[in-house]
């Protein structure tokens, strides 16, 4: 079994499922899964969430619910919603709020009904003046959506948040569904008065075929600022292979399509938010801050026996921003809230140092296990001018890791290390293809980040867009157990679920690395944060 040493209670923004450290668990043992209708409401973000409250394995599913100031530290509320009508007897499943220009909002989720049929439904708050949001109201005229004809009735789940279309003053869902011919994983548009009432608007918003069912779709607007073209994203969970897929494209709200810039980043085939453990997400526009947050469903990867016997299952990233990098205009910008800088508490500055290649440096730390890392590298120039050979076919997932050396990388950070045993690292890898270009892998190497067996270990990464004159960056956040690493600012992510058995309270370190055949490594900025825990606990009176 996989030890876990202690609670990852920087980034546990939502595991209050017991598991020690701060967070007194609700029972003692349940699991947790997809973010469900954040939303921000009277000076409190609310995150509801897919919750198990009998065990440690995905079933029961109930809507879990906890309320924050500042997305970072979180009270545990009871239960919002149970599954105790016919129509979502067998779960109440992900939902999305929609919130209106007055203020209110609502929550449409899917039920599985008695007969595991996937069926539409609508909850309001009981007490609109009630900022927490602790009681909802099944709507009378639930399920109010069913399977349209040819949708498989377990195949029609997990509404967006609405948006309005001034062209005829409807409120528009997206849902989504799976087309069997073809293995297509398909979007399905409803437009809407009154919430109650529903018509499928005729075609797809979009379709791709051979990626399968779309789980938690999700759709909203990024860039169109400083009088650059607003485009629109499009996520979908794979049910076939469990990741988080986005596509940037346009949409065309008269003709209903959603088209991608670039087809060979189509849905499902190109994009990923995270290249690590991260599923079912969702996204939220926060009126506060004026931005949109990114939430997502870290899932275990040891095994569910481990699971049952740990007593809890699951966490929550930590809530990024995300917006359009509008210096590529090709991919997305995701970036850990603004607020997780509250928790840093001692910081060293290490920068300005030079790694020779072949070697390691330990980083100088009192301790290691909650550290925000802010590291800046660059390759030394004339060995990168030395390498005229061509080194194609690189794949973070299959050359071989962080010990796999080529002549311009790996080189990174290694963190929750015992330089021994245990690590979990954090790199770039360089190649030249062969038209002469240089091309950068982001990769994470789980590999050897424990020492148990019944662990799922991979090593995660792909290609990431680093522009003339870049530097190679990386913010690396590390919390006992997890590791959510962003690279060139944010335009690709990782997280990686770990279970170190030897590398934990004070034998965890971290560590410079430069595993490159030739040329040095300077590393222009390492400034290393310690990080305070969030102490998240039940509610209590006095924090109204
Ligand atoms: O909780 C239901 C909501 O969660 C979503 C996305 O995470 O669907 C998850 C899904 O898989 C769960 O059940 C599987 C067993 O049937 C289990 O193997 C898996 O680990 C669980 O996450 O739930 C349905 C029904 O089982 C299945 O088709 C999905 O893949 C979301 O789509 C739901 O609203």
């Amino acid at each position: 079994m996989a030890l876990i040493e202690e609670l990852t209670s920087l980034s546990c923004v939502c595991c209050w499922g017991g598991g020690g450290g701060s967070v007194t668990p609700a029972t003692t043992t349940d699991m947790h899964a997809d973010p469900n209708g954040p939303v921000y409401y009277r000076g409190w973000y609310h995150l509801f969430y897919q919750y198990n409250p009998e065990g440690a394995v995905w079933g029961n599913i109930a809507w879990g619910h906890a309320v924050s100031r500042d997305l970072i530290h979180w009270r545990h509320l009871p239960l919002a919603m149970v599954p105790d009508q016919w129509y979502d007897i067998n779960g109440v499943w992900t939902g999305s709020a929609t919130v209106f220009p007055d203020g209110s909002l609502n929550m449409l989720y899917t039920g599985s009904t008695n007969a595991s049929v996937q069926v539409q439904c609508l909850a309001v708050p009981e007490d609109p003046n009630d900022s927490l949001l602790r009681n909802w109201t099944k709507h009378e005229a639930n399920p109010v959506l069913l399977p349209p004809p040819g949708i498989g009735d377990k195949d029609f789940r997990d509404p967006t948040t609405a948006w309005f279309d001034e062209s005829d003053g409807t409120w528009r869902t997206v849902i989504g569904s799976k087309d069997n011919n073809g293995h297509a994983g398909i979007a399905m548009v409803y437009k809407t008065k009154d919430f109650v009432n529903y018509e499928l608007i005729p075609g797809l918003l979009h379709r791709v075929d051979g990626t399968g069912m779309w789980e938690c779709i999700d759709f909203y607007p990024v860039g169109g600022k400083n009088g650059g073209e607003e485009l629109y994203v499009i996520k979908e969970s794979s049910d076939d292979d469990r990741h988080d897929w986005y596509a940037l494209g346009r949409y065309d709200a008269k003709a209903n399509t959603f088209t991608p810039v670039d087809t060979e980043n189509d849905l499902g085939i190109g994009l990923r938010y995270d290249w690590g453990k991260f599923y079912a997400s969702k996204t939220f526009y926060d009126p506060a801050k004026e931005r949109r947050i990114l939430w997502s469903w870290i899932g275990e990867t040891d095994s569910e026996r481990a699971d049952v016997a740990k007593g809890w299952a699951s966490l929550m990233s930590i809530p990024r921003t995300v917006e359009l990098d509008e210096k590529t205009r090709t991919n997305l910008i995701q970036w850990p809230v603004e607020e997780i800088e509250t928790l840093r508490m001692n910081s060293t500055n290490l920068g300005g140092v030079t790694i020779d290649h072949g070697s390691v440096f330990q980083l100088p730390l009192r301790r290691a296990t909650q550290l925000d890392i802010e590291a800046s590298f660059r390759l030394d120039a004339s060995a990168v001018a030395a390498v005229n050979e061509a080194d194609v076919g690189y794949n973070c997932s299959t050359s071989g890791g962080s010990a796999n050396r080529g002549a311009l990388g790996p080189f990174g950070l290694l963190v929750l290390a015992d330089g021994k045993e245990e690590q979990t690292a954090v790199y770039f890898y360089v190649s030249r293809g062969l038209d002469g270009t240089l091309q950068t892998h982001f990769c994470q190497d789980e590999s050897r980040s424990t020492l148990a067996q019944d662990v799922v270990k991979r090593v995660v990464g792909y290609t990431v867009p680093v522009l003339d004159g870049e530097a190679f960056s990386l913010r690396v956040l590390v919390d006992h157990s997890i590791v959510e690493s962003f690279a060139m600012g944010g335009r690709s992510t990782a997280t990686s679920r770990v279970y170190p058995t030897e590398a934990i309270y004070a034998a965890a370190g971290a560590y410079l690395f430069n595993n490159a055949t030739s040329g040095t490594v300077t590393v222009e900025k390492l400034i290393v944060h310690e990080m305070d825990s969030s102490y998240n606990q039940i509610f209590m009176s006095e924090d109204l």
